[in-house]
């Protein structure tokens, strides 16, 4: 379904940051992924710099050793029409200690064509909630926009 699948890695460094109050590691957003693999720095396991949006509320997602996390991205909500909502997540900053993520993003072919699979729809208990679009305007649409939350998604809903 995704054609020959795109994997990026992204590793970001966030520094010691003397107001955390202030200031952001990364907004809130979701992926534009299918699904991400994420790796929070081994040797900062106890700073819980990642969290995601539940019911209204900003959750730390703690770092578990050896773990990985996944999420899910935009991708899989279009795929699914919305069954499985993508997680908008943030990264705050910590006043003393640094911190490092690893992040690989698992996304379509930029050739292929994404929507709601025929299964998953049905006109009296889920209509069809996104169009099929091609993944490779979705990822220039994505990449061009501000991290606004789960706002890049407004791109596939019908
Ligand atoms: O640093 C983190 O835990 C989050 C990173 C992230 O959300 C991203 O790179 O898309
Ligand atoms: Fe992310």
């Amino acid at each position: 379904m995704f054609g020959e699948a795109v994997q990026a890695v992204r590793m970001n460094y966030y520094p010691p940051c003397p107001r955390p109050d202030l200031v952001l590691g990364l907004s809130p957003h979701s992926d534009g992924s299918a699904l991400t693999v994420l790796q929070q720095g081994k040797g900062s396991a106890d700073v819980a710099g990642l969290q995601i949006l539940k019911d209204g509320n900003w959750v730390p997602v703690h770092p578990v050793p050896n773990s990985l996390v996944i999420n899910i991205g935009d991708t899989i909500e279009v795929v699914t029409n919305g069954k499985y909502k993508s997680v908008e997540h943030r990264a705050v900053t910590h006043k003393e200690k640094d911190r490092v993520s690893i992040v690989t993003f698992y996304a379509p072919s930029y050739e292929v064509e994404i929507g709601p699979v025929g299964e998953l729809v049905d006109q009296k208990d889920s209509p069809c909630r996104y169009r099929t679009y091609n993944h490779g305007e979705y990822s220039k649409h994505y990449v061009s926009s501000k991290l606004q939350g789960k706002k890049t998604l407004d791109f596939a809903k019908v």
